[in-house]
């Protein structure tokens, strides 16, 4: 699903975000990227989102090579993944059930099939009830909900989160990580960066530790 060979990430100022970067992801695996500040996790995951490009080296997300890819192309290529923020973005102007349906409005997707996805999703990560609030009414656990609702709601392939537990209490946390792991269970790709050790020791998944830039670790222990 994920392939990184030879990756390497310099920003124009001279910052150092990767620095020869390999690994692979296959289709269905869960995994988090953990490192200190800085060490390039929010990097590795832009560069699959074509947000960032690399300095050098291929990245591969679902069998296609990116640099092949036209901004053009982009979009077909954000469809295929979701996205979760530490501050999940969400439009405090906008009802719960507007801000799920954003990236199907944007997608041209049908009316009809909107509020039916969009109640699917809300259904998924326990909100259902709350399609007509606005977030400023929710709890920070559920605005981050809110924010997994609307990165799944296009049913996508691969699910990216910047730490997407953040800001929120260890109780919290624990729940919005089993979210993550229901997604996995049936079927999605889920690449999680956090620097939340104590958490996601508890988790039984594979581990990619970044230090400077550097792959440091592999495997499922810290
Ligand atoms: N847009 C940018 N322009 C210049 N330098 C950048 C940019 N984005 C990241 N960097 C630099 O690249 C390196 C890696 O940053 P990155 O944000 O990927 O790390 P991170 O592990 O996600 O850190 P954090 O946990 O603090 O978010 C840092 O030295 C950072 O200053």
């Amino acid at each position: 699903m994920i392939r990184f060979e030879q990756v390497s990430k310099r920003y124009p100022n001279g910052h150092k975000g990767l620095e020869n970067l390999n690994f692979h992801i296959r289709t269905g695996e869960m995994v988090f990227i953990t490192g200190h500040s800085g060490a390039g996790k929010s990097t590795l995951l832009k560069l699959i989102m074509c947000m960032e490009r690399p300095s050098s080296g291929q990245v591969h997300v679902g069998g296609q090579d990116l640099r092949q890819l036209s901004s053009d192309d982009i979009p077909y290529l954000r469809r295929q993944i979701g996205v979760v923020f530490q501050n999940h973005q969400l439009l405090f102007d906008r009802t719960v059930f507007d801000n799920v349906a954003l990236p199907l409005i944007i997608n041209g997707t049908p009316r009809d099939e909107i509020g039916r996805r969009v109640r699917a999703a809300l259904d998924k990560v326990g909100l259902l009830s709350k399609e007509n609030v606005y977030p400023i009414a929710l709890s920070g656990g559920e605005q981050q909900r809110v924010g997994i609702a609307r990165a799944v709601v296009h049913k996508p392939a691969l699910l990216l989160a910047d730490e997407p537990t953040g800001n929120l209490d260890p109780a919290l946390s624990a729940e919005i990580m089993e979210l993550f792991e229901d997604f996995n269970r049936v079927g999605v790709t889920v690449l999680i960066a956090s620097h939340d050790l104590s958490l996601i020791a508890r988790l039984d998944h594979r581990m990619l530790t970044l230090g400077e830039g550097r792959l440091l670790h592999d495997g499922d222990q810290p």
